[in-house]
């Protein structure tokens, strides 16, 4: 189903439902003229105000930045998705990215990265698989509200729900 997976690939690239995470500087970097001495990390108690408030208004991929004296440090998938560098004309739906090698690593980051990396992504690649393959083989369906707007709750969801009408393909 290498198909149906790249169409999976380019829906998360484009709305990945994690929008970033924080992580400790283990080395002195220089990141897009920013700065970021080694043992920067993030305060716990910031995680959301900051998903909130930077992660969906700052297009920077990773940034450091300093919240009431704490040095934050985290990464962004949005962001990183959308770098004309890695994904050129980023705003196009187009699976065929996905062919071959795919993007180069650490600049498709849906399921995070490194030794930390989501350990539910398999699980969730079945289900997506699994879900796409008898949805799109057994039915046609349209959308009951044509512009369901997309909030954040920080991942991104459909306002209304995103309800659907389907029309089985035997009927
Ligand atoms: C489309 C579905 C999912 C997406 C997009 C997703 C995304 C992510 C991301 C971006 C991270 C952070 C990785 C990092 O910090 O580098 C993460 C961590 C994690 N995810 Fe998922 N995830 C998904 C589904 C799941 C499922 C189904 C499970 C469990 C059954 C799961 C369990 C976890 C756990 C336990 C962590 C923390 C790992 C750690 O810190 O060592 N995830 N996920």
């Amino acid at each position: 189903m290498k198909y149906s997976w790249n169409v999976i690939c380019e829906v998360l690239r484009l709305a990945p439902p994690f929008p970033g995470s924080f992580k400790e500087a283990k080395t002195d970097i220089v990141f897009n003229g920013f700065s970021i001495p080694k043992g920067w990390k993030t305060d716990y108690g910031f995680r959301f105000h900051v998903l909130k408030f930077l992660n969906y208004f700052r297009n920077t991929p990773y940034l450091n930045m300093q919240l009431s004296g704490s040095n934050q440090l985290c990464w962004n998938t949005n962001a990183t998705h959308r770098s004309p560098e890695y994904f050129p004309e980023p705003e196009k739906f187009d699976p065929s990215r996905f062919e071959g090698n795919g993007p180069a690593p650490y600049t498709y980051v849906p399921f995070g990265g490194g030794p930390r990396m989501c350990p539910g992504k398999e699980y969730s690649r079945l289900q997506l698989l699994v879900f796409t393959h008898n949805l799109v083989r057994r039915f046609k369906f349209d959308k009951v509200i044509p512009r369901d707007k997309i909030v954040y709750s920080p991942s991104p969801v459909p306002e209304k729900g995103l309800p659907i009408r389907l029309h089985p393909h035997s009927a």
